[in-house]
């Protein structure tokens, strides 16, 4: 924790991408992996976490070593950024440049309550053979 706290003083300079080798030789480390639903990095906007590939990341020690400039990326804090990372610059690799910063991954929940309702709906049953015939009655 003490070291979280001396990483996000160091990164209050801007450098806005002056100092990216910097950070890529730099020994920062936030990993303790933990599992969070997509609310809760929402909540964690002011810690500048973001979901990039169903994974979480924190993004404050990287944030003044982007090369497009850390305002670039504060309109997408506790967002998920993968799609637009894509449009940007698709070409970047991104995971390995914040692999320091990953924090935890995104828990896939399946709302059981809206399965049973929909397998319970006729038209939401696929497409079987017999199914098929069935429906050129009907249309
Ligand atoms: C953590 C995620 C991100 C990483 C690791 C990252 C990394 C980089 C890198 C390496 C470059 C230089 C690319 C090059 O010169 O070819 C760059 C540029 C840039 N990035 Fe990001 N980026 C991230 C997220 C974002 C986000 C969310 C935005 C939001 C729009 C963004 C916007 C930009 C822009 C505008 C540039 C400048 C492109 C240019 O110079 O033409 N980046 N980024």
């Amino acid at each position: 924790m003490k070291k979280l706290k001396q990483i996000k003083e160091m990164s209050k300079q801007p450098t806005n991408g002056k100092n990216h080798s910097a950070w890529l030789t730099s020994e920062v480390s936030l990993q303790e992996i933990k599992s969070y639903t997509r609310q809760e990095v929402k909540k964690h906007k002011d810690d500048n976490w973001v979901i990039y590939k169903n994974k979480v990341y924190d993004l404050t020690p990287y944030m003044k070593h982007h090369p497009g400039g850390q305002e670039t990326i504060l309109p997408y804090l506790g967002k998920d950024i993968t799609r637009t990372v894509k449009s940007v610059h698709g070409w970047v690799n991104v995971e390995k440049l914040v692999k320091k910063c990953h924090i935890g991954n995104i828990t896939l929940t399946l709302n059981i309550e809206n399965i049973e309702k929909t397998s319970k709906d006729e038209k939401s049953k696929p497409l079987t053979p017999s199914r098929l015939r069935f429906q050129e009655f009907e249309n």
